[in-house]
């Protein structure tokens, strides 16, 4: 089985996320990109990245604007062929539908349902109704009957995710080891657990990225898997 974590490289400086990326790339199995990365380096930068590691690169770029605004944004970024592009579930049915129609077959489109740095209250008070899970569920449900390959939620919902919707792509961001600092994530579990519950991509930052001895960061992490 392919290592499933996707070294989130949200470094300002070019050098410094190459030097990392390369280090750790043994022990992960692509790389996410995320607007920290992609606003400052473009597309040069993604270049750099994936011919320094030949790992499958993630373009978290969470689009979210009109239908037309996106699949010119899809079809922009087709250049860079990325493995992994990210949409907000929430932009809708016909944006949705034409982000996977402008993205190429190679190209997984992943809807974000509910960010893992919000929680009930959060949510309450953007005026959705609805526990958290219940908001991942009916995106999720949303995202599915448009006809994107799958969603980026917590580790909390993703057991139930995947029981409806058995074939999808799951990335789960928020991923801790017990006794580490969560920072600004609220849903946070950790990476066997997430994967255990049926994550297919497990997305993890800070905890390699600024950890004092980064490799040994990204074997621990491999090593619980
Ligand atoms: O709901 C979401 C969606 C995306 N992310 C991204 O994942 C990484 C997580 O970084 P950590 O340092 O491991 O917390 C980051 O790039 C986010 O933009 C997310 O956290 N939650």
């Amino acid at each position: 089985m392919s290592n499933p974590v996707y070294l989130a490289l949200d470094l300002p400086r070019l050098d410094a996320a190459k030097e990392l990326a390369v280090r750790v790339k043994a022990h992960v199995g692509g790389i996410k990109l995320g607007m920290e990365f992609f606003y400052a380096h473009g597309a040069h930068g993604v270049h750099e990245i994936a011919h320094a590691t030949g790992l499958p690169i993630f373009l978290d770029l969470k689009l979210h604007d009109i239908p037309n605004t996106v699949a010119g944004a899809m079809q922009a970024i087709h250049v860079l062929e990325p493995a992994i592009v990210t949409v907000h579930a929430g932009g809708g049915r016909a944006m949705l539908e034409d982000a996977k129609a402008a993205a190429g077959e190679k190209c997984k489109v992943i809807g974000v349902t509910m960010l893992t740095s919000l929680d009930a209250r959060d949510l309450s008070a953007t005026g959705v109704e609805g526990t958290p899970h219940d908001h991942v569920m009916r995106l999720t449900e949303l995202a599915h009957r448009s006809g994107l390959d799958g969603v980026v939620c917590s580790g909390e919902e993703v057991a139930a995710v995947h029981a409806q919707w058995k074939d999808g792509v799951f990335v789960v961001p928020g991923l801790r080891l017990p006794g580490s600092s969560v920072g600004d994530q609220k849903r946070v579990v950790t990476p066997r657990q997430a994967r255990d519950d049926g994550a297919s991509v497990l997305v993890i930052g800070r905890p390699i990225s600024r950890a004092e001895d980064p490799l040994a960061a990204a074997r621990e992490i491999e090593a619980t898997l």
